[in-house]
Parts: C-alpha cells; sequence; structure tokens
C-alpha cells in the first residue's frame, strides 16, 4: 500500500473550512465536492493513456485519450456520496457502483448493507470514496469486497485519515495494489474512535442529521 498526504494551499483552506464546528451541511457538501476534485487530479496521475488523432480548427494533432477498461467509483454509503460529485466531475467515463456500510458505534463492527458493482472488475481501476478513515474498519472491509469482487488495482481517496486507521489498513490488506490519498493525517483516534481534531460525523455533517 502506498499511501499519499496531499498537501496543497487550496486543500489546506477548504479543508479547514470543512472542519468548522459552524460550518452548514450546504457549505458542507460544497466543499466535500471541491476537496474531492483536487484530490481526484492526484489521486489519477497513473491511469493509462493512449495517442487519440483529432483535427482541431486549424490542424491534425496527435493528442491523448483515458486508455483501458472504463474506471469504476465506489462511494461507500452514506459519507461516501458526498464525494462522488466531485470525482465523476474530474473522471466523467466513470462508472459507479456502492458500497453501503456502516460501523455500529457501540461495537465498531462493520455491516454491509448494501452492495451493486457490475459484474466484470478485471483490470479495471477501482476508486473508494469515504471520507473518514478512522479505525480502518470501514476501508478494510471494503478494500476486502472488492477484491473477492475482482478488483486488482485499488485507489482509496479519503479526507481525513487517523493514524491508528492507516496502520490497520497496511497490517490488513497492506500486500494488495493499494493507493491510499488522504488530505490530511490528524492526531489520534478518541475514547469513541470519532478522529481527533477531525470534523465529527461525516455522514451527519452532510446530510443533516447533526442538529
Ligand atoms: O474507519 P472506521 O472506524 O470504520 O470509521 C469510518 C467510517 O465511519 C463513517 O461512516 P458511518 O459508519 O458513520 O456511516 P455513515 O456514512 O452512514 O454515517 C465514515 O464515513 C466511514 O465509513
Ligand atoms: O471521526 C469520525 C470517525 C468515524 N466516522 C466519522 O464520520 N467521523
Ligand atoms: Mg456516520
Amino acid at each position: 500500500m502506498r499511501t499519499h498526504a496531499v498537501s496543497h494551499p487550496l486543500i489546506d483552506h477548504k479543508l479547514t473550512q470543512l472542519r468548522r464546528v459552524e460550518t452548514t451541511s450546504n457549505t458542507f457538501r460544497d466543499l466535500t465536492r471541491e476537496l474531492v476534485s483536487l484530490l481526484a487530479y492526484e489521486a489519477s496521475s497513473s491511469m493509462p493513456t493512449e495517442d487519440l488523432q483529432i483535427q482541431t480548427p486549424v490542424a491534425p494533432m496527435t493528442g491523448t485519450t483515458l486508455a483501458g477498461p472504463k474506471p469504476l467509483v465506489v462511494p461507500i454509503l452514506r459519507a461516501g456520496l458526498g464525494m462522488l460529485d466531485g470525482m465523476t466531475a474530474m473522471i466523467p467515463t466513470a462508472e459507479v457502483g456502492f458500497l453501503g456500510m456502516a460501523r455500529d458505534e457501540e461495537t465498531l463492527n462493520i455491516v454491509t448493507y448494501a452492495e451493486r458493482l457490475p459484474d466484470d472488475l478485471t483490470g479495471r481501476q477501482v476508486f473508494v470514496l469515504d471520507p473518514m478513515l478512522a479505525t480502518g474498519g470501514t476501508l478494510a472491509e471494503a478494500v476486502r469486497f472488492l477484491q473477492r469482487a475482482g478488483a486488482a488495482k485499488i485507489t482509496c481517496i479519503c479526507l481525513l485519515a487517523a493514524p491508528e486507521g492507516i496502520q490497520r489498513l497496511e497490517r490488513e490488506v497492506g500486500e494488495l495494489d493499494i493507493e491510499l490519498f488522504v488530505a490530511a493525517v490528524d492526531e489520534r483516534l478518541n475514547e469513541k474512535s470519532y478522529i481527533v481534531p477531525g470534523l465529527g460525523d461525516a455522514g451527519d455533517r452532510l446530510y443533516g442529521l447533526a442538529e
């Protein structure tokens, strides 16, 4: 597994606004979309391309187009859904699959309650979207699920990670071909396994159930 903590003035600025307790759901959704587009730019840098012959209004030329089977974007419901638009805006040719997973806040066990993926994942780059990598239980389970479904090349995009979650991913699925892109690695988890300083419950902040 290769982990990239992406540092950029725009990402750092938007992430700070996202974290603020007074940021409303509407603004939170806008910032999430913008942040994901910036992270997608980094996370897609190794996508395969091929030459494409085109005609401009002035001359013929050899341009570039994305190659290979269509990439697949998989948001982990619920909070990952807030990242989908920002991702498909950057990679409009991507197909979208869904995984519904929730962390039981008492036991921290992961419940997979929905799954809708294409039949054939062979050779496809799979982008997994989830804003929060806390204990790592959810993302590790998602990666295992996708691997069992045939995915070989998996790129995870998260907004925030705790060091404990990255270590767990390394431990449990680190031998697979996985890249992890995060906007920031925070200090630690608290006694409820929330990221500190973090941003709270991403799903609640996106979809307005926090108040
Ligand atoms: O790394 P972990 O300790 O597994 O925690 C991270 C998970 O918690 C949040 O989802 P949650 O379970 O709250 O579901 P939601 O998106 O429906 O709110 C978050 O979006 C991750 O999926
Ligand atoms: O800090 C955290 C941890 C898990 N899930 C969240 O939404 N936030
Ligand atoms: Mg939640």
